[in-house]
């Protein structure tokens, strides 16, 4: 398996406080992969890092098997967008794709332009007169243009209406297809993420919850319905993700490691976006409750 990015106890702190932290993860070549979590969790971080912006300040982290940080060479194999695109508002994108041509070793004008002629972006409009959904289009179509071998993209879709994140979620995963892109795209739109992604990695409170293949990971998980639970193990569950209890009977969403075939429990199929869901409610805010100085 080839791996493209790699972080091994990555740790990155802002004065006392770690924004990422002992952050263990590989991402296989070719997947198109979501990287999920709430707010602050860490996922800027975590894709500053990636491409160099940030020095990590524990553990490391390689793309394509070279240190990010310092490293002008690498960058020509990673195309960022950052999550407030960007982009210098006074030249036009048409000038921003002549520059693009001059600043990149390897640069593919001809498809910039058809993107955004397709787009219907005008070409003689400074970019800071566009919408923030146009110009979210343009910062796209200058790191397609580069011919990334990875893409990240940090909340692409957060400006678009839900047609023009449709499309640009469709016409993403075309490019990339084509060109055997592999992309790490944080989101907090569950539903799109479990449309175009095939591999999943959660952080929560700067910790890595999840990092798998989606469809291992809705393989691997189960939601149970039965008599109230008293915590005692139950066969074929390996751990129990997240639980909710009335009275009498018991919701668990589980991890199994094996055939759940006690007939008292309800064995149902989970999809991704209810895999993401348990493992972001299971999230502390003790410390946070601390510094308020009220209870959690
Ligand atoms: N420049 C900075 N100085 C101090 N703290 C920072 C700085 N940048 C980020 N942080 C803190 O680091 C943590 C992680 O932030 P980060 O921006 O990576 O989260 P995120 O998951 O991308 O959040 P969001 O979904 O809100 O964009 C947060 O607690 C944030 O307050």
């Amino acid at each position: 398996m080839d791996v493209v990015l790699e972080a091994d106890r990555l740790g990155k702190r802002y004065g006392r406080t770690w924004a990422l932290r002992d952050c263990s993860l590989h991402l296989p070549a070719g997947r198109i992969a979501a990287l999920v979590g709430p707010n602050g969790a860490g996922k800027s971080t975590l894709l500053h890092l990636a491409v160099g912006l940030l020095k990590p300040d524990a553990g490391a982290v390689r793309v394509f098997g070279r240190s990010p940080y310092g490293d002008t060479e690498g960058l020509a194999d990673i195309g960022f967008v950052a999550q407030d695109t960007p982009l210098y508002g006074d030249f036009t994108a048409a000038e921003l794709v002549i520059a693009g041509g001059k600043l990149n070793r390897r640069w593919d004008a001809g498809l910039a332009r058809n993107r955004l002629a397709q787009l219907g972006i005008p070409p003689d409009r400074p970019v800071g007169k566009l919408s923030g959904g146009q110009r979210a289009q343009v910062a796209l179509a200058l790191a397609l243009a580069k011919r990334p071998r990875l893409l990240l993209l940090d909340e692409p879709v957060a400006s678009l209406d839900p047609l023009a994140r449709r499309e640009f979620l469709q016409s993403l995963m075309g490019s990339v297809a084509d060109a055997g892109t592999t992309v790490l795209l944080s989101s907090h739109l569950l539903a799109d993420l479990e449309r175009i992604c095939d591999y999943l990695i959660v952080l929560n409170a700067a910790q890595v919850q999840l990092a798998d293949s989606a469809d291992d990971l809705v393989a691997g998980h189960r939601q149970l319905i039965g008599p109230r639970h008293d915590g005692g193990p139950i066969g074929g569950v390996a751990a129990i993700v997240r639980a909710s209890h009335t009275d009498r009977q018991s919701t668990l969403l589980v991890r199994t490691d094996g055939p759940v075939t006690d007939p008292a429990w309800t064995v149902r199929e989970v999809g991704l976006e209810d895999v993401i869901l348990a493992y972001l409610a299971d999230g502390s805010t003790q410390t946070s409750h601390d510094e308020w100085g009220v209870p959690a």
